[in-house]
């Protein structure tokens, strides 16, 4: 399991996390939902290590990954897919994919069927490159290159965010195949108030650095969540 505990993150003197605590259940879905610019990218930047924190500590399966670069935590079992999906744009969908490889031991560097299973314009599209493909190609491909690093927590930045909604579909299918399938942790953060519904077990509403608001998915109280999200 993950686990922040009163995270505190500062950009100069500005402050973009505010005594933030969040556990990531191993086979669950958490997601994180909050409006533009509350803190939500911060918080998974703290999480995989592009930003450090001022004090709180992150914690996965009993290790302290506070101080730990980012390479170090994706050895951890830290999976990352960041928001706008960070693709290559002149490398092939395959040398985008084999990127995956660099925390993994010569023995486990290779691309799992599973990715095309869940993905398979990923296979038709192998040669094209990163930047030939379809915004929400390129998400798919970022969640593929993420899971060839064999995570035990993902990590998710707003997957939603410039998707048309067949591939939404599409990726809200492949978390749940992942939770299921690996018993994995999932932490995704969103401004997507129905996706996390439909898809999330437990749920944080974030506004102005803090957690406003806390609870199991189904019993998300809807007026209150919509509250944070629009005001
Ligand atoms: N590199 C940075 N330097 C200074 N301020 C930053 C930096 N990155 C983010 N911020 C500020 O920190 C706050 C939180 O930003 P963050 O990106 O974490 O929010 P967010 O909820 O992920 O929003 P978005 O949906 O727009 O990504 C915002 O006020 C933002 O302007």
């Amino acid at each position: 399991m993950l686990t922040v505990e009163n995270a505190n993150l500062h950009y100069g003197a500005a402050q973009a996390l505010r005594g933030v605590s969040l556990k990531a259940e191993m086979g669950k879905i958490t997601c994180v939902l909050g409006r533009n610019g509350v803190g939500k990218s911060s918080l998974l930047r703290a999480v995989t290590g592009q930003h450090p924190l001022s004090s709180g500590t992150v914690t996965f399966n009993d290790t302290r990954l506070n101080g730990l670069a980012p390479y170090a935590r994706a050895k951890q079992g830290i999976g990352y897919v960041p928001q706008g999906r960070e693709i290559f744009p002149l490398l092939t969908v395959k040398e985008n994919l084999e990127t995956g490889f660099a925390p993994l031991k010569r023995r486990d560097k290779n691309i799992p069927d599973d990715i095309f299973s869940l993905f398979p314009v990923l296979q038709t599209m192998l040669g094209r490159r990163g930047g030939d493909l379809s915004g929400g190609q390129q998400q798919q491909l970022a969640i593929g290159r993420a899971m060839v690093t064999r995570p035990k927590i993902l990590v998710l930045d707003e997957p939603t965010e410039g998707i048309q909604p067949s591939i939404i579909k599409d990726i809200g299918r492949a978390i749940r195949y992942l939770r299921d399938s690996t018993g994995m942790a999932i932490l995704l953060v969103e401004q997507y108030l129905d996706f996390c519904r439909e898809l999330a077990d437990y749920v944080y509403i974030m506004d102005r650095g803090e957690i406003v608001h806390e609870g199991l998915a189904e019993t998300l109280d809807t007026p209150e969540a919509r509250r944070h999200l629009t005001v």
